[in-house]
């Protein structure tokens, strides 16, 4: 990956994260953190039993012993008055541990006699207690910059108080598929909704056109897009064909185009350009080649156009399922699924698929040098992470 892996470098580090605002958490939702957010109340807020049972204080338990039930404690109610020595309360899950005591005795270890309770074992200072700010401390570090707000972390952030963060705007794209075919419908526009849906799940805001194999139609589309957007995509007419108009619109709207033609396999003809310091992506018409450009520097870039920290897949290396041809010249990625074992196995890599991405779950990355790698060879693998 290493040459491409500048390629891929020089994309992703052109395009800087949009400008941060303060938004209500209920807005912030699949954004990603500019700021981290501390803790503006502790978690959980207050000393609490783990169990429903007694509080008691552990030196008053170190056997068997008999205490006072002085009165009863819910979730929701203050501690209230501290217990003395000889006392216990009953307490109930959630419920604020009363001042002096330290320990909680779970009901099944307990015998109630009236305003008494007995119990056999002795018990350890802090056992079945939850101390205040044990998660997470007040004005403790709660979520890093650059974090994305899913479901759990905005959890996370009502618990610690928090209404209010600073959160990268969402991306504005525009998705322009090119070509007299797909405005027809003779072939199908394939790829449009699939970006479409990749862009959405990375957070961003999409909308998807078509465009005819004609120049002054593309350079407005262009024009429109980049006027709307934070980011355009192209797709298709990217590479030398007579009607591939891509570059050409391009560079009438002045952009400069940073790169045009990868070291990868499928996906060589990308294109990427900045037009008045935006980003436009052109993606070659091929599914397969699309997506696999998406995967290589769309996404990657996108995602730190969103603030996030991590743009890039999680990769292991794993062990090839089965030998993998090829020949050395440009690094391949291939669609791959994860065997049971861990091993990885490849399914197919023709630049036209569609099934294979479908079927996915992974991308192998077999360098440039690579010519056939043998079954069990460990291999780059990108994991796509939506499951199966
Ligand atoms: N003489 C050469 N020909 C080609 C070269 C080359 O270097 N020299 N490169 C090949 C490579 S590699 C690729 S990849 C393709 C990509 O070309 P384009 O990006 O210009 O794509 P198109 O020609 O417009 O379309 C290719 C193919 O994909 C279909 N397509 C287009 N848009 C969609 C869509 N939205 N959904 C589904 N399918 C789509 C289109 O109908 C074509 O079948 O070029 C090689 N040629
Ligand atoms: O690089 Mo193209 O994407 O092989 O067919």
């Amino acid at each position: 990956m290493d040459k491409l892996g500048r390629y891929q470098d020089a994309v992703v580090q052109a395009v800087a994260p949009l400008a941060p605002e303060r938004v209500r958490l209920s807005l912030a939702s699949g954004r990603r953190l500019a700021e981290p957010v501390h803790a503006l109340r502790p978690a959980p807020p207050l000393t609490c039993s783990a169990m429903d049972g007694f509080a008691v204080r552990a030196a008053d338990v170190t056997g068997p012993a008999r205490l006072q039930v002085v009165r009863a404690i819910f979730a929701g109610d203050l501690p209230g008055a501290p217990l003395g020595p000889g006392q216990a309360a009953r307490i109930y899950t959630g419920a604020p541990l009363p001042p002096g005591a330290d320990a909680v005795v779970r009901e099944e270890a307990a015998r109630e006699e009236g305003a008494w309770v007995s119990f056999r074992a002795p018990v350890r200072e802090g056992e079945h207690v939850r101390p205040q700010g044990e998660d997470v401390p007040a004005g403790g570090l709660a979520l890093e910059a650059g974090a994305r707000l899913g479901p759990r972390q905005l959890g996370l952030c009502v618990a610690v108080g928090v209404q209010e963060v600073v959160a990268v705007r969402r991306p504005r794209a525009v998705v322009l598929a090119t070509g007299d075919e797909v405005v027809r419908g003779r072939t199908p526009d394939s790829n449009g909704p699939v970006l479409e849906a990749a862009l959405a799940a990375l957070g961003a805001e999409v909308e998807l056109r078509r465009v005819p194999d004609d120049l002054d139609a593309l350079t407005g589309e262009l024009r429109g897009a980049l006027a709307a957007a934070d980011a355009v995509l192209t797709v298709g007419g990217v590479s030398v064909g007579a009607r591939d108009h891509v570059r050409a619109a391009l560079e009438r709207l002045g952009a400069e185009v940073r790169v045009h033609g990868v070291p990868m396999k499928p996906g060589k003809p990308f294109l990427f350009a900045l037009s008045g310091g935006k980003p436009v992506f052109g993606l070659p018409g091929s599914p397969s080649a699309c997506l696999v450009a998406f995967e290589v520097f769309v996404r990657p870039a996108l995602l730190r156009l969103a603030g996030a920290a991590r743009p890039f897949r999680r990769r292991l290396e794993l062990r090839l399922a089965a030998p993998l041809r090829g020949k050395p010249g440009r690094a391949r990625l291939i669609w791959a699924r994860l065997d049971d074992d861990g091993r990885v196995r490849p399914i197919g890599r023709d630049a036209a698929q569609i099934r294979g991405p479908a079927l996915a779950d992974a991308l192998v990355v077999a360098p440039s040098e690579a010519g056939e790698l043998a079954e069990g060879t460990p291999v780059e693998t990108w994991l796509l992470e939506e499951g199966r």
